[in-house]
């Protein structure tokens, strides 16, 4: 076998060939784009409009080719013809098309992830690369066909397993950000990577499994392989909190993905931002899928017949609004199945030509057509009438009629039958307080039963007869200078002079209730509620998506324990496919066990994990008297850890978990201690202290905040006052079972003997 450091020296010379390639294309772009740029500002609308295209896709290249600097290059595979093929970050070719380096994605990389000794079809060899900045620091070899004569130019340094890269990316320090898993993706995370687009794709796994990791590089797949479905209409991240939206958002743009839009389920309608967060019980009675019908109820309830109806005078003729009229122009509105106000325009048509007939009989003879119009326009104009209509048919916006329903328990009892009055206490709150998250879905459901709302509709026609009359300007103009049938449309020149062109297609989706997108990945999906899936199908009709969940991990009350029960209904039974992940990357395996055990016991259903790595004396346990002394011992430790884990360069996080009644008493006392500890000097201080919360290096959370996220070490203060506070044991459950899977190195729980007498972890 040949010589190991040979071979690094081999490496380094095809990875500064790489390197020297991508720098190249980075020039050359860089060029065209200052080129494109400095085109002079005389052009015509044509040219300028194909300018500002070119320079967006220059500027998007230059993004991506500066985003795969690190780690450019990190495999190899050996054929047994003795090709070689290197794999990398993207794809690269020299001026003369010969390939460099393989894009991770391409179909030809896929045996680098999936082959096996078993299975390696024409694969000999893979090699695993890692370099430091543009240096090669080691290669490890795995022999796939033992037999192959090409093997004997395996490594003989490192093992012949792949596992070392692994193991050294699991063990590194945590940064508060996640990395994307490009160089070390394992078989059965590849096959759900590369799995195809159409179909909705369930993947299920214990803690730790690399769910998120495999939803982020498949959303990375189906990009590249379905560039141009998705370039249109984009691909949509959901996820359960800013916070972990924040920790995730440098995975794609690192594989050279921008553009990706990212969601909370509070913030995914344009225009309202709900934080605020219902009780458990009234979060479960809004998820429920039968608020469709009491939101339809709502609505319907404001179609009806007003018990005074007035009679007209219009040019001194009597004129009766009489039920039958109403009535009937309720039905012809009806009839046109449209949105609540979009059908009230029908019914409101309806009622004048119905009235105008009523005036007509008054008359002893046939009326001019001017008349008629005249009358009409009196009709329209009557405040008397307009009150009446609108008794008669509301017109009214989403928030309002949410707004209206959870303010009046008599009129929610009418709407929701099926609520009792504990449950109708639970989810009434005064009228105008703030929307919460699980409003969202309800305020969605409302918008298609209403339609736009009256006021903004009437702005946005305002507009668009203003843009009509504009368009017809700039036709005219065009054809004055000649440039009729120049390609380039009425509508783009507007788009220039308005600006609204520059926004990118993330940015247009986003403020676009209506948009839908070509693909949605929703993580820690166990969560989301029937009325929350109803939202999400609505944009993103073609049924693809990819949900990643753990229904061990579901602390919500209206969240599922059971795919099969919240899937089928929303994609119907055999209309989607699950696969499940089965090896936990995250926890040492005397973490997993313990935390496995523990759910387990309580009667989660779990599934099964094997921990890739050991990590001996990973859990300590200890226990107090007093709550004051457990408190204590929770600082100290989280002062160990911070001293063991945590650098002043920003790597290494500590957490520490307890329950939200202790919450603040424990981060007071944390800071005071960590200020009088000798073991942190004042400069760390201060440093540690002035962290935005996002990017803490310790800190002190309840489970529902560390939900998705790691930490290298976690203190679980008083896990049993989390149970005694949660809404039910499952739940409590599922919650300690998240808080105990968040350490990639150490987890101390600390309990007195009292809360050990409610959990036993
Ligand atoms: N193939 C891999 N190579 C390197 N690291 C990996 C691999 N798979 C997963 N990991 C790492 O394991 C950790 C856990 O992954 P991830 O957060 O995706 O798990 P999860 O299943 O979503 O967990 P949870 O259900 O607890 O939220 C992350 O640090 C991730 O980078």
């Amino acid at each position: 076998m040949s010589d190991y450091s040979e071979q690094i020296r081999e490496e380094q010379s095809m990875v500064d060939e790489s390197y020297a390639r991508l720098d190249a294309i980075r020039v050359q772009t860089k060029a065209r784009l200052d080129e494109v740029r400095a085109r002079g500002a005389h052009e015509s609308p044509t040219q300028r409009s194909e300018r500002d295209s070119f320079a967006a896709m220059y500027e998007d290249r230059l993004i991506q080719l500066r985003s795969v600097e690190d780690r450019l290059v990190f495999g190899r595979l050996d054929h047994e013809d003795g090709t070689q093929h290197h794999i990398g970050r993207i794809g690269l070719s020299t001026p003369e098309h010969e390939t460099i380096l393989i894009d991770w994605r391409a179909q030809a990389a896929q045996p680098f992830y999936e082959a096996t000794p078993q299975h390696h079809g024409d694969i000999a060899m893979r090699r695993h690369i890692t370099l430091k900045f543009r240096d090669v620091v080691s290669i490890e070899d795995e022999v796939l066909n033992i037999d192959s004569s090409h093997v004997t130019s395996a490594s003989q340094a490192g093992t012949l397993t792949g596992e070392g890269a692994l193991l050294a990316s699991l063990s590194s320090r945590r940064t508060g950000r996640m990395t994307d898993i490009v160089a070390t993706i394992q078989g059965e995370q590849d096959r759900i990577i590369r799995s195809p687009l159409n179909r909705p794709l369930v993947v299920q796994g214990g803690p730790g499994t690399g769910k998120t990791a495999v939803a982020l590089h498949r959303a990375a797949y189906l990009l590249y392989t379905h560039r141009q479905t998705l370039q249109r209409s984009g691909v949509l991240i959901v996820g359960p909190s800013p916070a972990f939206l924040h920790y995730i958002d440098q995975v794609l743009p690192s594989l050279g993905e921008t553009g990706v839009i990212s969601r909370t389920i509070g913030n995914l309608l344009p225009g309202i931002h709900a934080t605020a967060v219902d009780d458990p019980y009234a979060a479960r009675i809004k998820g429920d899928r039968r608020m469709v019908k009491a939101i339809a109820n709502a609505a319907a309830s404001r179609i009806r017949v007003p018990s005074a109806l007035p009679v007209l005078k219009i040019n001194g003729v009597r004129v009766a609004v009489t039920r039958t009229d109403i009535e009937q122009a309720q039905n012809d509105a009806r009839r046109t199945h449209q949105p609540h106000n979009i059908a009230r325009k029908t019914f409101i048509k309806s009622m004048i030509s119905l009235l105008t007939v009523r005036y007509k009989e008054g008359l002893d003879y046939e009326p001019e057509y001017s008349e008629v119009h005249n009358a009409q326009e009196t009709l329209r104009m009557s405040e008397t009438l307009r009150k009446t209509l609108n008794t008669a048919w509301l017109p009214m916006n989403a928030q309002w009629l949410i707004n209206d329903m959870f303010s009046k328990p008599h009129r929610l009892k009418q709407f929701a039958p099926w609520l009792d009055d504990n449950q109708i206490r639970e989810v009434i709150r005064p009228t105008g307080s703030k929307f919460t998250i699980s409003d969202i879905p309800l305020i969605d459901e409302a918008l298609e039963v209403l339609g736009p709302d009256p006021h903004e509709q009437e702005l946005i026609e305002a507009r668009n007869s203003r843009t009509t009359s504009d368009e017809k300007y700039i036709n005219d103009m065009m054809s004055s200078m000649g440039l009729s049938g120049s390609g380039v449309s009425a509508r783009t020149v507007l788009a220039h002079m308005e600006d609204t062109d520059d926004l990118t297609l993330s940015e247009r989706a986003g403020a676009d209730r209506e948009w839908t997108y070509g693909h949605i990945v929703v993580d820690e999906a166990q969560e989301l509620t029937a009325m929350d899936w109803r939202m999400l199908i609505r944009r993103c009709p073609s049924h693809s998506f990819t949900i990643v969940g753990d229904v061990a991990q579901t602390s919500a009350l209206g969240g599922t324990h059971s795919w099969n029960t919240m899937l089928d209904r929303v994609f119907g039974t055999d209309a989607w496919d699950i696969n499940e992940l089965t090896v936990d990357y995250r926890n040492p395996q005397e973490v997993s066990d313990t935390a496995g055990n523990f759910a387990a016991s309580e009667g989660l259903y779990i599934s099964t994990v094997n921990a890739v790595r050991t990590v001996p004396d990973s859990v300590e346990r200890k226990t107090f008297t007093t709550i004051h002394s457990a408190i204590d011992s929770t600082i100290n430790h989280a002062i160990d850890l911070i001293t063991t884990y945590v650098s002043s360069d920003g790597s290494g996080r500590v957490a520490i978990i307890c329950d939200t009644e202790i919450r603040d008493e424990i981060d007071k006392r944390l800071r005071i201690s960590m200020r009088n500890s000798d073991r942190i000097s004042d400069a760390e201080f201060n440093r540690l202290t002035s962290q935005p919360a996002w990017d803490a290096q310790i800190g002190v959370y309840n489970p529902t905040e560390v939900k998705g996220l790691e930490f290298d070490a976690v203190v679980l203060c008083e896990p049993g006052l989390i149970s005694s506070n949660s809404p039910s044991r499952l739940s409590a459950a599922a919650d300690l079972y998240v808080a105990m899977t968040r350490p990639t190195q150490k987890l101390v729980i600390i309990q007195t003997e009292e809360d050990k007498e409610r959990i036993s972890l």
